[in-house]
This record gives C-alpha cells, sequence and structure tokens, in this order.
C-alpha cells in the first residue's frame, strides 16, 4: 500500500554511507540506487518529488560524467523532480555545472544529517508549492469549465452558451459521439442561476427501460418488489438544479409521453405514489442520433422534440473545427501528466501533424484517450506519432491544407449552383446575382461542366 509519507530517491553507490543515510532518512519513504539505470527505472516506478544524488557513480566513480548524465536523464524524465546532488568537498566546479544543468541544489560531503534534513524538506516543499500552482492554472485554463476551443465555429458555440446559460429555456445539445455535449451542459449549468443547485445526469441509453422510468420519477415504498423504501427520482433531486438527460433519442416510447407530461405540468408522482410533486428544474437533453429520423421512423415523439428544443446547439465534430484539434490536445496532454505524476514537455513535430491531419472519428473523446494512454507508455519526455497511435506525418504529405486556388473553384462552384437553383435556371438572372456579364457566366458555366437545367 502507497504511504502518504514523501517519497525520495537516493541514488548512492557507497555501501557505507547507505548504511547511515538508510537510518537518517527514516521518515521519508526512500528508494535507492546505485546505477543510472537503476535511479532510472526506481524514478519511473515512483516518480519521486525529491531526489538525493550522489554525482561519482559508477563506472566513473572518482568523476562527474556518469552523475552528470544520470541528473540529465532523470530530468529529462521527470523535469520538476528536485535533485540536490552530492559533491566531493570542495568541488565547487561540478556543483555549479550540476546547477546549471537543472539540479535544484547541491550538498558538499561529508554529509550532516541534521542540515541535509533541511535542504530536503525545504525541497518538498517547493515541489508541493509548484504543484498546487500548476493544478490551479488547469483548473482556470477556461472561464466555460475546461471547454477549449479556438475554431470560429466553436467560439460561436462558446457566445450562444453565454447567452442561453442565464435563462431557463430548455435547450437540446447534438452532435456526434465524444463532441463535448455533456461538457457544454455542465457549462450551462454551471453560468446559470441555478449553479448553486445540483446538475444531475442520466444516461437514458445506459440504463434498462424498466429501471429508468424509476429512476427518473422516483418511487414509494412496496412500489414494486425490491422498492423497500421510499425514493425519489433524478428529477425531484434536480429540483432548484439542472437536469441532464444524455442520449435523449435512445429514451423509450413510453417514457417520453411521461416526460412531456412532466415538461407541460413541471410536477412529477412516484411510482406507486399518490402526491404531485411540484420540481422546479431546468432541462438539458443531449443526443447524437438524428432525431428528425427517428421522428420520422416513428421512435421519438415529435411533440417532445419541439418541448426540448427550444434552442438547439449543434456541436460540430472535432475534424469541422479548423485549428482546435492541437490546442485541446495540448490542454490534454498538461493533464494527463499531471494526472499520472509523468513530465512530458510536448508533441514531437510530426505528432502534431498528425494530429492536425487524423479525422477524429470518435472525436475529443478519442483525443483524450490516445493522449491518456500515451503518457502512461511513453518512455521520453515528447509523445511521439508511435505513442499516439497515429500515422506518421510529413510536411510533403500536406493532402487537407487546400491551395488558395482550390479554395476559390470551390467557392465559385458552390455560388454558382447556389444561384443556379434559385433562379430556376434563367441564366440573365443568374448573371445579375453574380454580378457578372452573360459571356462571363458561359465561361464559368463551361469550366465547372455546369448547365443551366
Ligand atoms: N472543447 C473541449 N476542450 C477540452 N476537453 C473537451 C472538449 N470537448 C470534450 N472534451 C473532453 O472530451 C471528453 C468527451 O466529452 P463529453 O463527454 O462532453 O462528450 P459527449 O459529446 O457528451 O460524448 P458522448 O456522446 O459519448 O456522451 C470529456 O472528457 C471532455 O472533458
Amino acid at each position: 500500500m502507497k504511504s502518504d509519507r514523501p517519497s525520495l530517491l537516493v541514488v548512492e553507490d557507497d555501501a557505507g554511507l547507505i548504511r547511515q543515510l538508510r537510518w537518517a532518512l527514516e521518515k521519508y519513504d526512500t528508494y535507492f540506487a546505485g546505477t543510472r539505470k537503476e535511479a532510472l527505472d526506481q524514478m519511473r516506478a515512483h516518480a519521486t518529488p525529491v531526489v538525493l544524488q550522489d554525482l561519482g557513480l559508477p563506472p566513473d566513480p572518482n568523476g562527474t560524467e556518469e552523475g552528470m548524465a544520470t541528473l540529465r536523464d532523470l530530468l529529462s524524465l521527470e523535469q520538476d523532480t528536485k535533485i540536490i546532488v552530492v559533491t566531493g568537498n570542495g568541488d565547487q566546479n561540478s556543483a555549479v555545472r550540476a546547477v546549471g544543468l537543472g539540479a535544484w541544489d547541491f550538498y558538499p560531503k561529508p554529509l550532516d544529517m541534521n542540515i541535509l534534513e533541511i535542504i530536503i524538506d525545504r525541497a518538498f516543499n517547493v515541489w508541493n508549492l509548484e504543484q498546487e500552482n500548476k493544478a490551479q492554472q488547469l483548473r482556470s485554463t477556461s472561464p466555460l469549465d475546461g471547454l477549449i476551443a479556438s475554431s470560429q465555429n466553436m467560439l460561436k458555440i462558446i457566445r450562444l452558451i453565454e447567452r442561453v446559460a442565464p435563462t431557463n429555456a430548455t435547450t437540446l445539445i447534438l452532435g456526434e459521439t465524444g463532441t463535448g455535449k455533456e461538457i457544454i451542459a455542465r457549462s450551462l449549468h454551471a453560468l446559470s442561476g441555478r449553479q448553486e443547485g445540483r446538475f444531475v445526469a442520466i444516461n437514458c441509453a445506459s440504463i434498462p427501460e424498466n429501471l429508468l422510468e424509476s429512476e427518473l420519477f422516483g418511487y414509494e415504498k412496496g412500489a414494486f418488489t425490491g422498492a423497500v423504501k421510499q425514493t425519489p427520482g433524478k428529477i425531484e433531486t434536480a429540483d432548484k438544479g439542472t437536469l441532464f438527460l444524455d442520449e435523449i433519442g435512445d429514451m423509450p416510447m413510453e417514457l417520453q409521453a411521461k416526460l412531456l407530461r412532466f415538461l407541460q405540468e413541471r410536477v412529477v408522482e412516484r411510482l406507486g405514489g399518490r402526491k404531485e410533486i411540484s420540481v422546479d428544474v431546468r432541462i438539458l437533453c443531449a443526443t447524437h442520433q438524428d432525431l428528425q429520423e427517428r421522428i420520422r421512423s416513428g421512435l421519438f415523439r415529435e411533440d417532445l422534440y419541439y418541448r426540448i428544443s427550444e434552442i438547439v446547439i449543434e456541436v460540430p465534430p472535432l475534424r469541422a473545427r479548423n485549428g482546435d484539434a492541437v490546442p485541446i490536445a495540448q490542454v490534454l496532454l498538461r493533464r494527463a501528466s499531471h494526472a499520472h505524476k509523468r513530465a512530458i514537455r510536448g508533441f514531437t513535430h510530426e505528432a502534431i501533424l498528425a494530429i492536425e491531419r487524423y479525422l477524429w472519428p470518435g472525436n475529443v473523446r478519442e483525443l483524450e484517450n490516445r493522449i491518456n494512454r500515451a503518457v502512461i507508455m511513453c518512455e521520453n519526455n515528447m509523445l511521439d506519432c508511435d505513442d499516439l497511435n497515429l500515422p506518421s506525418m510529413t510536411e510533403d504529405d500536406e493532402p487537407a491544407l487546400p491551395t488558395l486556388k482550390d479554395v476559390r473553384e470551390k467557392a465559385e462552384r458552390e455560388a454558382l449552383e447556389r444561384t443556379l437553383a434559385i433562379s430556376s435556371g434563367n441564366l440573365t438572372r443568374v448573371a445579375e446575382l453574380l454580378g457578372i456579364s452573360r459571356p462571363t457566366l458561359y465561361d464559368l458555366l463551361k469550366r465547372h461542366n455546369l448547365s443551366a437545367n
């Protein structure tokens, strides 16, 4: 079992000193290593915040080269770790060099355990302060509760969230799986006047049909076999707060009727109960399903659709958000490194290209999963395509970025098609609307292989 004591790595090859240190450093969870390899293995396993390291290590016990290399490797594995190097008496030069390489402090032999303990405790304090500071920064990366966006379409959605949040409007959030529908729902709650109330989420697709009703509406003792005590439903527990119905498209028809009644009358009746309980709750819904299609197939009630869609937020898939994947990946990487206590510095250039070009069928959730896995598995301090399990890209594989000429051609063709459609093929009208002469219009139609009918 992991203890709550601060953990310390001692890198030392002198058996006499190790004995002395083992005894003197009892108040810490101390791990020992005698070589560079052992030190790196211990660091990978325990990621200790503080290291006490001798500079004279085998195979160079009388020099400092192996010690310096160990210092560098340890820091590349865990850049926040505070390393205190132990130098030979009077070896000022090595101490300065070690500090230049990133050591936090140095202490000359012979060791005075009382002073050493003060230095080690101070290193732990600094490490703790730095970690708190970082955690604070991560918590405040976005005013919208962790929703990172830089693309125009997502910035528009953020503005919409800010406008809609303070209202009581029932809001439907549409989008593919993993696009961030739930964090948008949480942001709507956090920015509303209901933020002191609860945010209660229920996934309508993952709960069996017969349980979903009692989950939502609650039940009285004895309402059915197993109803051993009175239990309020999710709708009631969200009173004065927000209820988030995730995957509403999967809600069974019978329950849809009951939900519709609740939305009209704002009262619930627990299963087996006779009392009507009024509830003041804001309803947010989300689905990845095409609700219009489900209405056409008779699987979703049209009247319920109109009730839940006072406001509709359509979240674009990640591949349609120009420039969002990399900034999101960078924040997710910082979060993952912090959570898994790994000092990963960033992505390699190829990894950045691959993140930009990949189509992300699983959207932000897929990005998050790949980064988490890579942070845990990666052996270096930079994530590359292999770590992320993405196809490697180079600048020459430039398929995704269209040239200006491509963009113009596409816009031209779209304008022609649209204008032809609204002018019912009347070419004089088309030329007028597009602000060009008829001969120019003929040229353009020919070039794009289009005709008036
Ligand atoms: N813009 C974003 N910035 C940062 N993190 C995001 C962003 N969008 C989504 N995420 C993260 O991605 C993960 C998936 O997001 P979320 O659960 O909100 O998606 P969802 O659309 O509700 O998915 P599903 O349809 O599968 O329920 C979450 O961990 C969320 O924090």
